[in-house]
Formats: structure tokens, sequence, C-alpha cells
């Protein structure tokens, strides 16, 4: 994809970025297979924005999102940080780190300790990344709860006593509570109701502007990418495959797998289609197949595309799509 490393309003950024599982010997002698969970990702992601990643179950998202917050490291390539390369920063100082960057993750009720009341959850990164005790500690936790809208007593209460909704927010406070200056949001609302996803949607929206936030936003769902997002990058089979603003890539669309997203399930006024509406036979993680994953399905493919990996240089400026054969970027077809 686009080289932004001169842009210097870059704030996170990964290069040819590799995650596979497995492998290895097994105790038998025999080898492990490979998993190839993500296959060689360059995004840049410019502070303020939101970048928005889309793909169905299994591209890979939940593994980009625990390498971008420094959770799992990466098999091959990098990822740095304002400049400074996530390992380092792991290895030296991780909360540090953490104060930097956060994480919301997709199950707000099984990602808080059941055993703990909100008031602990919270504490903790006050206390540990934020040095803050006693009376500044009380403090910020009813500015926290006061910035996602809980009421204050909520803070003496246990997780399963929270909605889908209101535990949400409690993630989104915890991640707050470092003061971090990105969040990375994975698949923040998908377990939500639909009327409580706009409110949790309007509140991240808030909160960016407040405080100066930048987001990457993870999401099968394409409305939801589309509503809340300056860049998105759509990932197909562990890579991405087109990355644009929001707009271009929304109205006109270069690689044939985002058209097929974009064309699958057409709701008037709104896409009412998540990724998974498009998806069928996906290539096998364990076999990667040597072009274009896409390939297989896709009605432009030709011969360079089963036979090489396309690289992200065949788009415009500012948009760029990994397809030897782009949709005409005038007529999108
Ligand atoms: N720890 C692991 N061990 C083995 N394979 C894994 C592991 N984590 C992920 N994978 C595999 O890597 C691929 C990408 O998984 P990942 O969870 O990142 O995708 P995803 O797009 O987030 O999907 P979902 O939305 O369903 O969580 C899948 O084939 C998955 O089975």
């Amino acid at each position: 994809m686009s080289d932004a490393s001169h842009v210097s309003d870059v704030v996170l950024q990964t290069r040819d970025l590799v995650r596979t599982f497995g492998g290895g010997r097994t105790l038998f002698g025999g080898q492990k297979p490979t998993v190839y969970a993500v296959r060689g990702i360059d995004v840049a992601v410019r502070k303020g924005e939101t970048l928005g990643i889309v793909g169905e179950s299994g591209c890979g998202k939940s593994t980009l999102a625990r390498m971008l917050v420094g959770l799992d490291r990466p098999t091959e390539g990098n990822i740095t940080l304002t400049g400074s390369d996530m390992n380092d920063l792991i290895a030296h100082d991780r909360h540090a780190l953490s104060r930097r960057i956060q994480y919301v993750f997709q199950d707000p009720i099984s990602s808080l300790n059941p055993r703990k009341l909100i008031r602990e959850t919270l504490a903790g990164p006050l206390r540990y990344l934020r040095g803050l005790s006693g009376e500044d500690l009380n403090k910020r936790l009813a500015e926290l709860m006061d910035a996602v809208n809980l009421r204050p007593e909520f803070l003496d209460r246990y997780p399963h006593e929270f909605s889908g909704g209101q535990a949400q927010r409690v993630g989104i406070a915890r991640a707050l509570a470092a003061e971090p200056e990105i969040i990375v949001l994975d698949e923040p609302v998908s377990a939500l109701d639909v009327s409580v996803q706009a409110q949790v949607l309007n509140l991240l929206a808030d909160l960016k502007k407040k405080f100066g936030l930048t987001y990457v936003f993870i999401s099968h769902d394409l409305s939801v990418v589309e509503a809340v997002s300056d860049r998105v990058a759509v990932m197909y089979f562990g890579r991405v495959v087109e990355q644009a603003k929001g707009r271009a890539l929304f109205d006109k669309p270069l690689h044939p797998y985002t058209r097929l997203l974009l064309d699958s399930a057409p709701v008037p006024g709104k896409r009412g289609l998540t990724v998974e509406d498009a998806s069928a036979e996906l290539p096998d993680p364990l076999a990667p197949p040597p072009g274009c994953a896409f390939a297989p399905r896709c009605p432009r493919a030709q011969d360079d595309c089963v036979a090489k990996v396309p690289d992200a240089q065949y788009g415009l400026e500012n948009h760029d799509a990994a397809c030897f054969h782009p949709l005409n970027p005038v007529t999108s077809a």
C-alpha cells in the first residue's frame, strides 16, 4: 500500500506484517501445519483519523488488532508507533506502550473480570499506568464514568449486572483510563443490539473529538465501517486488498472483491450487508494459493492473477487496490 512513512502525521504503521500459527515439529518428528492468519499487511494510521478495517470472519482482523496493540508479535515484518519499533517498545516498557495505545474487545461482558467490581477494573490502569491513588483516583473514576455516560453508583457493581451496551461503555472507560493516543476497537458493537450499537458509536465519536483520539475500527459490518471511518482498508484472506478514503472506496471501488461486497445486498439508504454475505469458498489457510487469493472467485481474473500476488501499486493516488485488473475508476466497472 502507499508508503506513508514520509507523512509526518502517521502515528501507527505496519510493514509487510505476517503472522502464522503452528508450524514446527510434532513430538514424533512430523511437521505441524502452518496457518497463515496475516499474510503481508501495510497500513498507516494518521493522527486523529479513524481507519476502518473491514473483512469477513477469519480474514485475520483480530490477529492484526492484537499485533497493533502489542498483545501478539508478528512472525515477520514490523509495526512502528510514531517511528519507534513496537518490539522495542514492548521490551523496553510495556506500561509506556499501554499509555499510548489501548484495545477495546468485541465481547464486552466476557472481557471484564466477573469477580471484580467495575471500580477495581477501572482503578487498575489508573494506578499502574497513571500512578493515581486516594482522592485523585476517586475523582478520575467519577470522571471516567461521566465520560461514558454511566452513573457513578455503577462503579460498585459487577459485570453481570450490566447490559451489553453498559458493559461496552465500561470497556471503553477502561481504555480511556490509560489516556491513550490510539484505541484499537475490535468489533466493538457487533455483540450489541442495533439500537444500542448507534448509541455506542455516537459515544465513540464524541470521545474521539473530546480527547483528540485516533481510532483503528475493525468490523465485519460494512455499514458500521462506512459510518465511522475516514479511511477504509478492506481485508481478504490475510491481506489488505483495497485502501482509500471512505467515500472513494464506497463510491468507486477498484478491487473486484470490494465491488462484490458492496453489490451483495444493497438496501436503500443503508448498506445492510455484512461481509459474511459475500463470502464463500474461502481459500484454505493451511495452503494459501500462490497468486491473488480472490482469483478463483473473481470475474476479472486472468493468468497473471493465479501466477503471483498483486502488489498494491495498481490504484490511484491515495487509493490502492492490490489487483492486476482493477475496475475502471470512472465507471467502477
Ligand atoms: N492462535 C491461533 N492458532 C491457530 N490459528 C489461529 C489462531 N488465531 C487465529 N488463527 C487463524 O487465523 C485466521 C485469522 O483469524 P482471526 O481471528 O484473526 O480472523 P478474524 O478476521 O478476526 O475472524 P473473526 O471475526 O471470526 O474473529 C483464521 O484462519 C484462524 O483460524
